[in-house]
Formats: C-alpha cells, structure tokens, sequence
C-alpha cells in the first residue's frame, strides 16, 4: 500500500531526504531531473525535436532548467528556455541551475510581467512554470501566458504537475492550468491526478521514483493510499490440497428481470468464475432456460421470497438488473431482514435504498455498496465536485461502519477505519455496460469464500482491473463485460502464482 501525500508532506519528505539522506538539495533536483528525462526521452525519442522548456523561477522552473541541460547532454538538438519571471523571488537552486545552464549556452529567453509572449514554433512544451508550490489559482500575466500557451495545442509533457493545478484541493471550473498529455510526477502520484475533474488537464499521467525517502513518506498521516499488486497477493489465499466446494461457500445472486436477464448471467458468471464453492441466482422463473443454457453449474432459486433458505448462504450479492418494482423492494426487505452473513448492494438495490432511507439504515456494518458516480449521488445527495465525494464517502463509510466503492476510472474504496484506497487497474475498454454486474459477482465470490469485506471490495475491485489490462493487451479495444467475466479466472490464478 502506498500512501498518498499531500502537497505541504511532499515538502517534508524533500527535506527529511535532504537531511537524512543526506543529499544536497540541488542534487536532489538533478536527480529528479534525471529520473523526468529517462521518462521523457520514452515519449519524445528524436532528437531533432524542436522542444521548449517553460520555466517559472521556484524549484519546478529549476527542474526545468536541469532538465533542459540534460536533454541537450542527450543530444537534442533544439532545446530552448523560456522564464517566465512572473516573481523576483527566485530559489537557490534554481539560480544555480540556471548558471549551469548559461555555461552550456542553450537559448534563454526572459518574459516579465505585461511582456507578450511570441506564437511558440517547437513542436514539444515542457511545463515547468510552477509545480506543487501553488498558493493561489493563476491570475494576472502567469494566467495569461497559460492561456496562450493553451490556444496553441502542442504536445505538453509537465514536470511534476500540470501550472495551475492544486495538488489536493479542487480547482474551480473556471481556473486556468496547462492542459497536458503527459504528467511526468514525481515519487507519488497527486490526489488530484486520480479524480475525474483532473481529465480535462491530463491525458496520461506517470510517476517516476526520485528517491525521497519511503519511509518517511509511509509514516506520514494520511488516510489516502494507492492499492499495489502485493497487497492483493498477501489477501488471496491457495486452495486447500483436501478443500471440496463446501470450503468455498454459497453465494446467492438476487438479480435480473425479464428485459434484464443478462445482469444476473454476468454476475453469476463472474461469480462462478472467482472461486465460490457453488453460485445460486434467484432470478425470475422466465430466466431459467437462460441460465440453465448459459452457466450449467449455476443453481437457480425461484418462487416466491420467503421461500428463499437465507442459512443456506454465505454470502449474498443483490441489485444487478433487478428493477425498483414493488417484487424488488419486498426481496430487498426480505434480504436486509433475514440474511445474517455478508452482502454487496449494487445497482438496483441502491436505487430502492436511495429512495428510502429508513431502509439504507438497516443495511448490516460491514457490507459492500458498490454505487457508480450517479448512485452514489442518488444515496447520499448531490456533491458539486469529487473531493466532496472522498469526504462524504469518508464520512458514510465510517459512520454506518461500511465498505463503500466508488466506480470510476481510479475505483475507490472507502473502509469504516476511515481509509480510502484507489485502486490504479482497469482501462477504458472497459467502459461498457455490465462491467458493474461482473464486478458485483466477483465480490460476493470472494465474500463466500471467507475474505473479509474490506479484503473482497479491494481484491475484487483490483483484480476486476487487472482482468480488464490483461485483455485489452491481448488487442480487445472494448471489453464485453462476459468476456472479462471469464477471463478472471486465469487472472486470479496469475495474481496468486507470482506470489
Ligand atoms: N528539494 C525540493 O523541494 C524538490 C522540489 N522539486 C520541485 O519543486 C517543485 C516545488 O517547488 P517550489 O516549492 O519552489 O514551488 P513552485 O516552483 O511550484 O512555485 C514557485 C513559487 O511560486 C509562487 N506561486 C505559487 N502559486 C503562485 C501563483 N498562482 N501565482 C504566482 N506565483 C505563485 C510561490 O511563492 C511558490 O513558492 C515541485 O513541484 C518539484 O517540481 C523537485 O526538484 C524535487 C526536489
Ligand atoms: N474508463 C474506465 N476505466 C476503468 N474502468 C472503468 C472505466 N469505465 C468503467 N469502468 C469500470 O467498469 C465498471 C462499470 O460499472 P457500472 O457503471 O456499474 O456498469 P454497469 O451498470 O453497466 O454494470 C466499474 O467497475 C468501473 O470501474
Ligand atoms: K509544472
């Protein structure tokens, strides 16, 4: 688990470095600036390229400057300088860099306050104008300049963090920042990086480890961290040489009507697929061929809800495809009322306990909600940007004592301990409908199983991910949410096998 930091601990973890390392601080920066160039000479492979280095004149212009001294030591050939003196307050190590960078005689060009800037003629702009020492939103010339720089649409590569860009408190929407292609970060990736308000900015992101201390870094307060493949390794455990499919418990999927009979197919799918001992779908009596045909190992139960046998379960999952009619409501009752072991509430059952709150109440501590951005608003209100959400989730989570994930690009995972986890796999071919569904059957599967509730939303929603890379690196460019339902099988034995 990697912790994310904030803006003002990554100042402490550069000075606690410096001290301790010890490292002075402008080899500090020469490293940084090496670890940006082994990165950018990936994106920008010819030499020839026409490239312009905007600086500001604290430590991200001083990157800058390194940065563009390195480049020329790699023999690009056309790198120029661009300082935007936006201040007079300038940083040791910038001075010095920028002395270096004169010995070398690269072009530098100086622009204050009021001056216009020319139309920019290089084909790459690396922003180092400012990083994370932003105080305030751009205004005046430095917003300016952006803006200009902005019209021109060249191929933007940014050290550190995009100019204008917060690192963990929201930007309003009418702020100026550098819109990017690639952020080259350093160490850690920002908060900000990982909430969707940041695509307007950022295309891609990637970080590259400039050596400040993990240590220090891990010891730092914050209730915000990365999910890493090792975390997910330690959770999942072998199967047993003498287990049998009681080992594994009983999932029961309370899913899909007659128009959305697929849901319950793909959450038992994934399900199945994930390991659980034996899968039973309650599902409507028109489904049956349907799942009979699809899933031969799956049980059915159909019938009337209080025929349902709850002791029989280990772990329920219910919502996917099952509509807000008053069936679904009694079958959500019936659940919150009879079922004693662990349950993931998804899709519809979230919309029957947004319009009831007495029922979102009686949901059991250490349940699973799975919502995406729209239910999770209908659930807990309307929230005006994503670092609002992090706190009411934050809030919901440890007040109701449940495990709250928030679908998106970088799922996050709130747990009652007041944690939130980002989980970084997954990929945009995976933004098609029943991705949800499947991921529902995968964390009821591994709840069956016997893995705690916070161990099967971070597992599930990590492998669910990396089942998504693992195919569109097979060539799928959009991912059938079945495909992915089947293909978690092998990614789960690979996760375990390089354990
Ligand atoms: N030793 C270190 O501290 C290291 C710092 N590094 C770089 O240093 C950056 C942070 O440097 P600094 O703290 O010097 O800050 P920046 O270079 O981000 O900003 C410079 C100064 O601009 C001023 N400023 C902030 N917001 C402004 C605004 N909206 N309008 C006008 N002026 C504004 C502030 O006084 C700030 O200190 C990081 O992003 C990273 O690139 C790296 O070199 C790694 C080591
Ligand atoms: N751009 C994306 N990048 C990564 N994962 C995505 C992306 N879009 C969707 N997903 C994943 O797909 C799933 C979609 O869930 P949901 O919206 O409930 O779909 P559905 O209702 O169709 O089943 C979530 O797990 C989400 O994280
Ligand atoms: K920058």
């Amino acid at each position: 688990m990697q912790k994310i930091i904030s803006a003002v601990q990554t100042r402490l973890a550069d000075q606690f470095t410096i001290a301790n390392e010890p490292i002075a601080s402008i080899d500090l920066m020469e490293r940084a600036s090496v670890a940006f160039v082994s990165r950018f000479i990936e994106e920008v492979p010819l030499k020839t390229t026409m490239i312009a280095v905007y600086c500001g004149v604290g430590n991200n212009g001083g990157d800058g400057l390194a940065i563009a001294r390195l480049l020329a030591a790699k023999s690009y050939m056309n790198v120029k300088v661009i300082i935007l003196q936006h201040s007079f307050k300038t940083t040791i190590d910038f001075e010095e860099n920028l002395r270096r960078v004169q010995q070398l005689k690269l072009p530098v060009h100086i622009f204050q306050s009021e001056d216009v800037l020319p139309i920019e003629t290089s084909e790459v702009i690396i922003d180092a104008i400012l990083g994370s020492g932003l105080n305030k939103p751009l205004e005046g010339s430095l917003k300016k300049w952006v803006e200009q720089l902005n019209q021109q649409k060249k191929h933007v590569i940014a050290v550190d963090i995009p100019t204008g860009m917060f690192a963990d408190e929201p930007n309003s929407a009418d702020s100026v920042v550098v819109k990017t292609d690639l952020v080259i970060s350093f160490q850690r990736p920002k908060l900000n990086f990982l909430l969707p308000e940041s695509a307007s900015v950022i295309k891609r992101w990637h970080v590259v480890d400039i050596g400040l201390d993990e240590h220090f870094i891990q010891s730092c307060e914050s209730e915000l961290a990365l999910i890493e493949e090792k975390d997910i390794q330690s959770i999942l455990k072998k199967r047993d040489n003498f287990s049998h499919k009681g080992t594994y418990g009983h999932s029961l999927i309370i899913a899909g009507q007659e128009e959305t009979m697929g849901a319950a197919l793909l959450t038992a799918e994934a399900c199945l697929n994930t390991g659980s001992g034996l899968t039973t779908a309650y599902v409507p009596s028109l489904g049956l061929v349907a799942l009979n045909t699809r899933l031969p190992e799956v049980m059915a139960a159909i019938g009337e809800v209080d025929k349902i046998q709850w002791e029989k379960y280990s772990a329920v999952a219910i919502g996917p495809g099952l509509g807000t009619d008053d069936h679904s409501i009694e079958i959500l009752k019936s659940t919150l009322k009879n079922f004693r072991g662990p349950c993931v509430f998804d899709a519809d059952a979230l919309n029957v306990l947004s319009a009831d709150s007495s029922l979102l109440d009686l949901v059991p501590e250490q349940s699973v909600l799975t919502p995406h951005v729209k239910e999770f608003d209908r659930l807990f209100g309307a929230h005006e940007n994503w670092t609002q959400r992090v706190k009411t989730m934050q809030k919901e989570s440890t007040e109701r004592e449940l495990i709250i994930v928030l679908k998106n690009r970088y799922t996050l995972i709130a747990s009652p301990t007041g944690m939130i986890y980002f989980n970084l796999t997954g990929t945009p071919a995976m933004a098609s409908g029943g991705m949800g569904d499947v991921l529902t059957g995968i964390i009821v599967s591994l709840l069956a199983q016997g893995y705690s509730a916070i161990q099967a939303a971070m597992a599930g929603v990590y492998l669910h991910g990396k089942a998504g890379n693992e195919l569109e690196e097979l060539g799928y460019s959009v991912i059938p949410a079945s495909k992915l339902a089947r293909r978690i099988n092998k990614t789960i034995g690979k996760v375990r096998s390089t354990k």
